[in-house]
């Protein structure tokens, strides 16, 4: 059984080729700026070598359109004809209380999922363009859809409640759902297997810090708290998110700066976070390099993005009694040397002794800590994908 993934943001589609007998990827790559000049896909092939290419795409059908061309071509594609796909496995991120669980494609899901654009500006828009340009080019073909908040659905009323009015909640739902479930899911089941440990023994924080970031406190294999909220603007630091704020200081800003509430929502999402803070980029990678060359600024900024982290460490160890295992994964958790070490310094007095020398690992499965440390804290690269890839095909196969 063949299963495509698709991972459709606002300008960028992701995707990757399964073959489900054994697992394996037959094809990876993804498009950017899509809606802008300049748009490419960049194809990683068997080899490893990547391949970039400049095409236009106005908009997502003509994206997931190029990803299909790519994976038809006859010199670097993976397959003969379109009919090799069994099944397509989208990437939701709000599914809010309407979505718990992985469901198959029809047009009741779709509705939901565009009933829910509010709660998830920057991503759902984009998913349902996937979910529609996919249905037009191969509607024959079953898709499903894995939701990011599903893995989160287990936290207790206390924890998800905000403190407003209750009413605000029953008539508007308004909670916080958390995100990013399928990868704190995978890290806190991977890493069990990783160290030999039985999940329902184990409190496991999971730092999923990407350009999105969230923590989740996973205890005995459930999720009982996580950093993101309403929409993924919540919590830690982020590439070009502010994360948790004052709501007092949003709307002192909103007077000051004559800002509507769709333009503060952009301004938070999109100018703030690493980005507001150096001016420089919402890229971790120039942010580290301008650091190390003394950019002021951007030394300040990696102090608040770590120290943030650290922070809701702390409170996670406190929401689960203690911590046995923390968990670094996404592009920066599983890049950035000097993040884990600084987040994870200080936390000596729960247990937590980084082995300065095992951290210097990249992308890679690996123990962190010193052996005598009482808390493991290790490196799992995420794999989204891959847990996508398995729903879509337990769903189809019931
Ligand atoms: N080698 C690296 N060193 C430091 N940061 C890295 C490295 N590789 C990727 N990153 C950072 O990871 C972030 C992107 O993470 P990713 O998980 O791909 O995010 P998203 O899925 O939210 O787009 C970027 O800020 C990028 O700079
Ligand atoms: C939910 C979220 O923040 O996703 P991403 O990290 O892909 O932006
Ligand atoms: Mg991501």
């Amino acid at each position: 059984m063949k299963i495509l993934v698709l991972n459709c943001g606002s300008s960028s589609i992701k995707y990757k080729l399964y073959n489900m007998d054994d697992n394996s990827v037959l094809a990876a790559g993804g498009v950017e700026r899509i809606g802008l000049d300049e748009a490419f896909i960049k194809i990683t092939l068997p080899n490893g070598e990547k391949k970039k290419i400049m095409h236009d795409m106005p908009d997502h059908k003509e994206g997931v359109n190029f990803v299909f061309q790519c994976l038809l071509d006859p010199e670097f594609g993976a397959i003969k004809s379109l009919s090799e796909i069994d099944a397509v496995g989208h990437r939701i991120v709000q599914g809010g209380d309407l979505f718990e669980k992985s469901v198959i494609v029809d047009k009741s899901v779709e509705d939901g999922i565009e009933s829910l654009c509010d709660l998830a500006p920057v991503h759902n828009a984009g998913h349902l363009k996937g979910l529609r340009a996919v249905d037009k080019l191969m509607p024959q073909v079953p898709q499903v859809c894995v939701f990011d908040n599903a893995f989160h659905s287990t936290m207790p009323d206390y924890a998800y409640l905000y403190a407003v009015p209750y009413e605000l909640y029953e008539k508007y739902h308004v909670r916080r759902y958390g995100f990013h479930g399928t990868s704190h899911r995978y890290v806190s089941q991977r890493v069990c297997e990783f160290l030999g440990r039985d999940i329902k023994t184990q409190r496991i924080i999971t730092c999923h810090i990407g350009n999105g970031a969230s923590v989740s406190a996973v205890k005995f294999g459930k999720c009982v708290d996580t950093s993101m909220g309403l929409t993924p603007l919540a919590g830690v630091m982020m590439g070009s998110r502010s994360g948790d704020i004052d709501p007092s200081a949003v709307t002192f800003l909103m007077e000051k700066l004559g800002k509507k509430p769709q333009e503060m929502a952009d301004f938070l999402n999109k100018e703030s976070g690493v980005l507001g803070i150096t001016g420089i980029s919402s890229d971790m990678r120039e942010v580290e390099s301008a650091a190390a060359e003394g950019n002021e600024r951007a030394q300040l900024a990696l102090k608040m993005y770590n120290y943030r982290i650290k922070k809701y460490i702390g409170a996670y160890a406190a929401a689960m009694g203690g911590v046995d295992i923390i968990v670094w994964t996404a592009g920066v958790g599983e890049n950035q040397v000097g993040t884990r070490l600084e987040a994870c310094s200080g936390l000596e007095f729960l247990g937590v002794e980084m082995d300065a020398e095992a951290n210097k690992v990249r992308g890679e499965e690996a123990i962190i800590s010193k052996p005598e440390s009482k808390v493991t804290v290790c490196v799992i690269p995420t794999d989204e994908e891959l847990m996508i890839a398995k729903d879509t095909m337990a769903l189809l196969q019931k």
